[in-house]
């Protein structure tokens, strides 16, 4: 059955398959998206797999997040007396899962749960209770269940699960890889037969997850191939039996794509949560999706040579952090001092982070880098608590910026252009070269205020002091074009992405102000708080020439309105083109 069987109506459930000798899946299904999270976008619904091995002892392998406790429960008693299961194997642990676990651990007071030292830590400091059932493995540890399923561990930590436990069994020669190797796609097909088809959910799952750990993974896979394992069986998707070497090369082949990219960020957080880990994943994936290549860096696990030298190679920083008690963990103090001692003023920065109440981490942070002159690639995000879906959008929007940025910005620091440039008309090119700031233009008709984005703004007379801009007609000129008309001229900031919200493809609708804080200027058009200055104009004279208005106006009264800011300008490659 192909991928294309799915039926988004059909209800949860729980698929269970022998795959191995005394070795069954449990699959708990959702033909709908899952999760909020980018890497459930696809809407390819997903499986949560967990294993139970039955030898002379008992094991189960990672029973699934709190969304299935009730369906797996009821099937895997099907299968399980739970007094005789000996172990839980964990490949992670989060809140989710906890809460299976907590019914699990009720259900069979004997079971001990195995899992990697920072799972037994987090375990044992949510669940103290259960101190004495925990047992941390390390790697090449090894546990027997008898006729031949001596399990070994494979200890595989990233950035985004420090915890990451694969577990080998020579007896089926089935590799439990965890997050690796999976897909978010649910179907009634086991196995990957039908691999090829699954490449393009397989290819988002890893730029989702593992491409901004790339060098984390490749550890990984050294550790995982040395095993010769005949079987992949992953947490989410089909398990790998058809496709393993060339799934195998996939994840290299992809590793390697991501550190070879020109630009590189470095991704600094801590997540005690798991709330800016979010933000963190949706920011990456914007930079990903723009060809930017994302290192990052999990403070609490990163030593600090290692995040100085992360922060000395990369083009621009990214730091999120949660405020708790008041401050940024110790560890984002730590890098953020690293950071302001390491990183050239010349590198493109970023601040977000969650926050409950008073979010004192993100505006220490921000104004730290401020005050050190580092420029903002996007508007620093605040979030209360876990995100929402738009908020996740907003983060990806702004990787996609930063990364934008990011790229103007080297390339005009490589003076290559003429090869890629060779086709443009040499006159455009030129005209091209004539740079403006970036304004946003703002008139009022009654009730309704109107913003326009140009960059074709020029001082034109020092007494009075006065501008000139040039407009086309359907850009409600008509607002701005006679004797008397009033308008506030908005100086954009570099580093907020303001500009969003007035361009000709902006998703944003007729009110581009609903989501900015304004005020009303003496002349009644809007203000941009966030602007870098605004000049309130009287339009005095109009000239009309060729596609364009040219609209002379006096300035009655300015004002900057932050002193530490540059001048947003537009860059363009041809005079034919905005
Ligand atoms: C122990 C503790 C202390 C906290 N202190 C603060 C605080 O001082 N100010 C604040 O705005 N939020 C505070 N919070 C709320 C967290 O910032 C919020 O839960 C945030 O989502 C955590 O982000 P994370 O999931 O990335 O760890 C606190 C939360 C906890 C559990």
């Amino acid at each position: 059955m192909s991928a294309t069987t799915i039926t988004s109506n059909r209800p949860r459930d729980v698929q269970v398959t022998e795959i191995g000798k005394n070795t069954i899946i449990l699959r708990s299904r959702t033909w709908e998206r899952l999760k909020f999270e980018v890497e459930y976008s696809r809407q390819r619904g997903t499986t949560a797999n967990s294993y139970l091995i039955q030898a002379d002892k008992k094991a189960l392998i990672d029973p699934p997040g709190e969304s299935f406790t009730e369906i797996y429960l009821q099937q895997l008693a099907q299968h399980l007396d739970f007094t005789t299961l000996d172990y839980i194997v964990l490949g992670h642990v989060n809140p989710n899962r906890r809460a299976t676990l907590e019914v699990l651990l009720a259900q069979a007071p004997q079971v001990t749960l195995i899992c990697s030292r920072p799972t037994a830590n987090t375990l044992k400091t949510a669940f103290p209770n259960w101190e004495s059932r925990i047992q941390a493995v390390r790697f090449n540890d090894t546990l027997d269940l008898g006729q031949g399923h001596e399990l070994s561990f494979i200890t595989v930590p990233t950035p985004r699960w420090p915890d990451g436990l694969c577990t080998y069994d020579p007896a089926t020669k089935i590799l439990y890889t965890d997050k690796f190797f999976g897909a978010h796609i649910c179907e009634d097909t086991l196995f990957d037969e039908d691999w090829k088809a699954l490449d393009a959910e397989r290819r988002y799952y890893f730029d989702c997850l593992h491409a901004p750990q790339a060098k984390q993974v490749e550890v990984a896979l050294d550790k995982l191939t040395a095993l010769g394992a005949k079987f992949y069986a992953p947490a989410h998707g089909p398990i790998v039996r058809y496709s393993l070497s060339r799934f195998t090369f996939d994840y290299r082949q992809w590793s390697q794509e991501q550190k070879s990219q020109e630009l590189s960020v470095a991704l600094l957080y801590a997540s005690a949560y798991g709330n800016t880990a979010i933000l963190a994943n949706g920011i990456a994936q914007g930079l990903i999706e723009n060809g930017v290549n994302v290192e990052s860096i999990n403070c609490e696990l990163a030593d600090p040579a290692e995040i100085t030298r992360i922060v000395e190679a990369c083009d621009g920083f990214i730091i999120g952090s949660p405020t708790l008690g008041g401050h940024a963990p110790t560890q984002i103090q730590t890098a953020l001092g690293i950071v302001l001692s390491t990183a050239a003023k010349t590198k493109l920065a970023g601040v977000f982070g969650s926050y409950g109440w008073s979010g004192e981490a993100v505006d220490v942070i921000e104004s730290k880098l401020k005050d050190a002159n580092y420029r903002l690639g996007f508007e620093t995000i605040r979030v209360r608590f876990s995100p929402t879906p738009e908020i996740l959008q907003q983060c990806q929007q702004a990787g996609a910026a930063f990364a934008q940025t990011l790229k103007k910005t080297k390339k005009l620091r490589t003076p290559r252009q003429a090869v890629t440039e060779a086709k443009i008309d040499r006159t455009e090119q030129a005209v091209g070269r004539i740079i403006g700031s970036l304004c946003v233009v703002t008139t009022r008709d009654g009730e309704n205020h109107k913003g326009i984005l140009t960059s074709w703004v020029s001082q034109a007379t020092f007494n009075p002091p006065g501008i000139m801009i040039a407009i086309a007609q359907e850009q409600n000129a008509d607002l701005m074009r006679h004797p008397g008309d009033k308008f506030v001229l908005n100086i954009l900031k570099e580093g907020r992405n303001i500009r969003r919200y007035f361009s000709r493809h902006s998703a944003l609708g007729d009110n581009p102000f609903a989501n900015l804080s304004t005020r009303t200027a003496l002349n009644g058009s809007l203000i941009l708080n966030e602007a870098l200055a605004y000049l309130e104009c009287t339009v005095q004279n109009q000239i009309e020439c060729g596609d364009r208005l040219l609209i002379y106006a006096v300035v009655d009264k300015g004002e900057v309105l932050e002193n530490d800011g540059v001048t947003a300008i537009e860059h363009r490659k041809s005079g034919s083109y905005f």
